[in-house]
């Protein structure tokens, strides 16, 4: 049985990390489409940096909860026949024991270099960026995927929907594309469909089955 589970805020809401809905989409006033874009990165660095080194602080200071805990066993069971895609940016997956997880959003704790598209882990705070530790380069930004830009192994999440016999929908409002038309590419490929969220999404009418409630609850019965 190949699974393949997706995840938005709505799983770590319980650890404490703010969804984008909480706030009505707003960060200090901004609508997170403008802080979250190429373009506003060009325009003001500054902001952006704010944005997520706030994010990053908050960050060090919750933990994974019972959804993140309760995925990490199902990979102990399944093995390579789960496959967690995550548009969150946080590392909670990992912590709770996760390692068959994919970032299709990029990764807060995660630099990339704009001259050489090297990775490097995150070190210091938005005053002094330090050069990119490959090429040199001072041209390093959050390794995170802003509106209007492509998401990370969109082939190898295509293949893995192609071939999932489970799609498992967990925290997630359905606004953001392309994450949210997996459920129907997954069940034009005649995968069973599954939502497991607080309230109803903009895709709830796409699944075979929802279960309304809080994920600290529902994915441990659903997996257990
Ligand atoms: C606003 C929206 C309309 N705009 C888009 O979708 C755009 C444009 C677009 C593309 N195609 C379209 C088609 C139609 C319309 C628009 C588009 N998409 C893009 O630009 C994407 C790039 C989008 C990525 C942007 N970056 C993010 N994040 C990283 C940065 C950062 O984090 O700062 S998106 C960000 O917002 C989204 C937030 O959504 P959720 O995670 O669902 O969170 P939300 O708060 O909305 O909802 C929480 C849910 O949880 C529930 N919940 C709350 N608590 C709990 C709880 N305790 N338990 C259970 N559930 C709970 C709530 O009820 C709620 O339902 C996530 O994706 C998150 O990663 N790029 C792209 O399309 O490239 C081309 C392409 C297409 C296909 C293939 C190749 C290339």
């Amino acid at each position: 049985m190949k699974v393949v589970v997706l995840t938005g805020a709505g799983i770590s809401a319980e650890s404490g990390v703010p969804t984008f809905r909480d706030a009505d989409g707003l960060w200090e006033g901004h609508r997170v489409e403008d802080v979250a874009t190429p373009e506003a990165y060009d325009a003001q660095p500054f902001v952006v940096h704010r944005f997520y080194d706030a994010r990053r602080k908050a960050l060090a200071a919750v933990e994974p909860n019972a959804a993140h805990h309760a995925l990490a066993r199902l990979e102990e069971a399944l093995g390579d026949d789960l496959l967690v895609v995550t548009q969150n940016i946080d590392d909670l997956h990992e912590r709770a024991g996760s390692s068959r997880v994919l970032h299709m959003h990029g990764e807060l704790l995660s630099a990339v270099c704009r001259s050489c598209r090297g990775r490097s882990r995150w070190e210091r705070d938005l005053v002094d960026l330090p050069p990119c530790p490959r090429c040199g380069t001072p041209d390093l930004r959050p390794d995170v995927v802003w509106f209007g830009e492509i998401p990370y192994e969109m082939d190898r999440i295509y293949l893995a929907l192609e071939a999932a016999d489970l799609f498992v929908s967990i925290g997630t409002s359905g606004a953001v594309y392309p994450a949210a038309g997996f459920v129907q590419q997954a069940a034009a490929y005649g995968a069973r469909t599954l939502e497991l969220n607080l309230q109803t999404s903009e895709v709830t009418t796409l699944f075979d089955e929802t279960r309304q409630g809080l994920a600290g609850e529902l994915v441990p019965a659903w997996v257990d």
